[in-house]
């Protein structure tokens, strides 16, 4: 069977840049809007403030709005409307110095700490603490005194007072960055530290940077006012702050000189402080987790029969579904790439008898390990299957939730790398004993014992002493048999292993193989194993399924598939298998064993 041509990506998925989602959410629009009304204002105030903002008309003192000005006078009888537009001028202008200061200091501050680690942390992170425990305002009324109530300086002093902000989310962001290994592989590659810090750290803190600075300019909006409502700042600059003041002190007879300030601060705050929470909000989902529509629109695409040509599905069944340990008809999986739906497994149908060994083999990419992910509900965030139906142990569990309930009961998991699936902060026995209490009801002593009994029985002799070790003090090969252990701990009648044998030299792998045959007949059960090595398959398999690009193009039972195969990709393969001198070998052992011609093979091969 030849795999027909077929499109890879489908309904096409436009790029979503944040700003365009961030459009996507009235409150963040409603608040964006606000605040560039108050932009706008503070820009254009000299031709929108129907009067000079310090122009005093006596006859305007204390005026009630009306007669040409909307909200009064204040009490030295300057046009309150005025002052407010010019007063939006004075509080951006601030907001803005703040901000600034604190990037300049906290930014570069925390990408070295974070990045270098060491000293330089240290030393960053004690001028952080102090600067937080500081009590600012005290400082500010200094610094207001001694600088002459300057205010940009004092703008600057207030972003020096938030830069640990920004130092602290920057540090965070940088910490975790640099243990990725692309950091690594730029070092190695002879890339500067001043470029890595640059392209790479930097990049990856400007959005958490964005977000920040929306929330700064509302701290330091607020905490201005506070300043300039203690009386700091030149009286011929107006501000909100002022103006509230003057409306303080004349609260009980003329509430309205109070009142148009601070609605002016509290829409302006609470409109910055909307704008920040829906851009934290769309950096933190959009970083893990797709949209709901996105990955509708995947759904859609993989479920619209207009989209796939007759003949799609690839591979096909053996046995009756009621038969089958596990059975898949026409999977599809799907991702929303920047480029459109793409589908990375395309119309897959498999199944496997219960005792039977199915093996999936294929090149890198090829869609083995999406297949089998589907069913454990283990595909990645934005991953998203639709299958026609999913049998295990002879039952329909299309659903997830339905399949959920059987993982660790009916289904057992090995997966690809034995080290990173065990916790580095627990003992081997806690790992193995909690599954045991929690999804199997059973008691402390009894989770206990049957761990002791299934480590026993996967080959580690001294069960006590693997069960107080942690993953690091094991081998790899130990903790493999200890992942086998928990697999088969709950005595599963499907087990499906990813690359078992991957991680493993030549001879644990022969003894893994051995270990997961012999569990296979004691419990009767199926196994599916994923594996882009021949050598496993002609070893343990008994069936096999080759996948390309994401469909089957050969099915049949392995003795077949290596003397016969049908798909010339399938002879390619086996013959790649044979070119490689240790995967002959593997392969010729594998035949040895199964008393099987060794010629078979070698006709593959041609
Ligand atoms: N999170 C993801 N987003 C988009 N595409 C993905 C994602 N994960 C996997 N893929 C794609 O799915 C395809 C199949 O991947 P899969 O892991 O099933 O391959 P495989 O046959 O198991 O190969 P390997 O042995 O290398 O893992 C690949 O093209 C891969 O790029």
């Amino acid at each position: 069977m030849t795999a027909a041509p077929f499109p890879a990506t489908l309904a096409p998925v436009k790029r979503i840049s944040l700003l365009r989602r961030y459009f996507r959410r009235p409150v963040g629009v409603f608040a964006l809007a606000v605040f560039a009304l108050v932009v706008l204002a503070a820009v254009f105030a000299p031709w929108l403030a129907p009067y000079d903002p310090n122009h005093v008309d006596f006859a305007l003192t204390h005026a009630e709005p009306g007669n040409g000005h909307l909200l009064g006078g204040d009490s030295a009888g300057r046009d309150i409307l005025s002052r407010l537009l010019y007063g939006a001028r004075t509080t951006l202008y601030g907001g803005v110095i703040t901000c600034v200061t604190g990037v300049v200091l906290g930014v570069p501050a925390g990408v070295a700490a974070g990045y270098f680690g060491g000293a330089t942390d240290r030393i960053c992170s004690w001028i952080s603490d102090a600067l937080q425990s500081v009590p600012g305002m005290i400082v500010l009324l200094v610094v207001a005194a001694g600088t002459g109530q300057d205010f940009t300086v004092l703008m600057i002093a207030l972003g020096v007072f938030l830069s640990p902000g920004y130092y602290r989310i920057t540090r965070a962001r940088a910490l975790t960055v640099r243990r990725e290994p692309y950091i690594d592989a730029a070092r190695v590659a002879g890339v500067g530290t001043l470029r890595i810090l640059r392209t790479h750290l930097l990049r990856a803190v400007y959005a958490p940077i964005i977000v920040q600075t929306a929330l700064t300019a509302g701290l330091a909006i607020g905490m201005q006012a506070g300043l300039q409502f203690l009386g700091i700042g030149s009286a011929s600059t107006p501000s909100w702050g002022q103006t509230m003041n003057d409306g303080f002190l004349n609260m009980l007879t003329y509430p309205l000189i109070l009142l148009w300030p601070s609605i002016a601060l509290g829409v302006t705050i609470a409109a910055l402080a909307f704008i920040g929470s829906t851009l934290a909000d769309l950096v933190s989902v959009r970083a893990e987790q797709p949209t709901r529509r996105a990955r509708a629109r995947v759904r859609e695409a993989l479920a619209a029969p207009a989209s796939l040509p007759s003949g799609v599905a690839s591979g096909g069944h053996e046995h009756a579904a009621a038969d089958c340990a596990l059975r898949i008809e026409n999977l599809r999986v799907g991702y929303a790439t920047d480029k459109g739906v793409k589908e990375v497994v395309r119309g897959v149908s498999l199944d496997a008898a219960p005792g039977e060994v199915l093996g999936i083999v294929g090149e890198s990419g090829s869609g083995k390990t999406q297949t089998v992910f589907s069913v454990l509900d283990l595909l990645p965030p934005g991953g998203t299957a639709v299958a026609d139906g999913i049998w295990v142990g002879g039952r329909q569990v299309g659903n997830a939730a339905e399949r959920a309930k059987l993982l660790g009961r009916e289904i057992g998991y090995v997966p690809q790398e034995p080290m990173t699936n065990l916790d580095p902060c627990y003992p081997i026995g806690h790992q193995l004993v909690e599954p045991l209490r929690r999804v199997h009801g059973l008691d402390k002593a009894a989770a206990k014992e049957r761990a002791r009994e299934v480590l026993v029985r996967v080959g580690l002799t001294d069960p006590d002493r693997v069960m107080a070790s942690y993953p690091h003090q094991i081998s790899g090969g130990m903790a493999q048999r200890v992942l086998i252990a928990g697999a088969v701990a709950g005595r599963p009648s499907l087990l499906v292993a990813d690359e078992p044998t991957t991680a493993l030299d030549v001879t644990v792998q022969a003894e893994v193989l051995e270990l997961l045959r012999e569990l296979r007949a004691e419990y009767g059960m199926a196994l599916v194993i994923v594996t882009h090595n021949f050598g496993v398959v002609a070893d343990i398999c008994d069936r096999v399924v080759v996948m390309k690009d994401g469909r089957i193009v050969e099915t049949g039972p392995v003795e077949r598939i290596f003397r016969t195969p049908e798909s010339p990709y399938t002879a390619e393969l086996i013959s790649a298998s044979l070119d490689d001198t240790e995967g002959r070998d593997e392969l010729d052992e594998a035949w040895e064993r199964r008393g099987l011609a060794h010629a078979a093979g070698e006709e593959a091969g041609r």
